[in-house]
């Protein structure tokens, strides 16, 4: 939502093909949810530029255990690390589906039925998108609009 925030014209594009493809079902559900190419896209931009989880991802040697920063990781291009917002490996998290399709149904509800806007003469560029880390990654100022 803060990224959408920062780039209306993103959250235009997003909420054209929303409305596009459930104009005639006046309401956002799974049926056409394959059609939804450019919000995926934008998902997985998100999900690759600001991580939800930044636990890291444990390896094991013979004789140390060694824990590799996952964002870190990101920056890798070229291999299969390169994108991994839900981890790897033997850890990989069993909730991808189920986590997955709640982010995307709330969030296309969301864009589907409302129009965006910053409050109060906000500019864009005065979102303040600082984080702060935990057991999940969250804003450190909330997001009022
Ligand atoms: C968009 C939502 C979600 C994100 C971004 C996410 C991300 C992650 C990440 C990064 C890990 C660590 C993987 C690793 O250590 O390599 C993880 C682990 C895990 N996740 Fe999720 N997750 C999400 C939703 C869910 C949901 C909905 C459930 C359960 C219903 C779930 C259950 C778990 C469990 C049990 C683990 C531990 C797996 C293990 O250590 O074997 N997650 N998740």
């Amino acid at each position: 939502m803060s990224e959408l925030l920062k780039n209306p014209r993103e959250t235009e594009k997003v909420q054209e093909e929303l409305r596009r493809v459930f104009d005639e079902n006046g309401d956002v559900d799974e049926s056409e949810s394959h059609k939804l190419t450019y919000l995926y896209s934008l998902l997985g931009c998100c999900q690759r530029s600001s991580e939800t989880a930044p636990s890291f991802t444990v390896t094991y040697s013979k004789r140390k255990q060694r824990k590799m920063c996952r964002w870190w990781l990101h920056q890798f291009n070229g291999n299969d690390f390169e994108y991994i917002p839900f981890g790897a490996g033997r850890s990989i998290c069993p909730g991808i589906s189920f986590g997955v399709a709640n982010v995307e149904f709330f969030l296309a509800q969301l864009l589907f039925h409302f129009d965006w806007k910053l409050p109060n003469g906000t500019k864009e560029k005065g979102i303040d998108v600082t984080e702060v880390f935990g057991a999940t990654v969250a804003r450190k100022h909330d997001l009022f609009f």
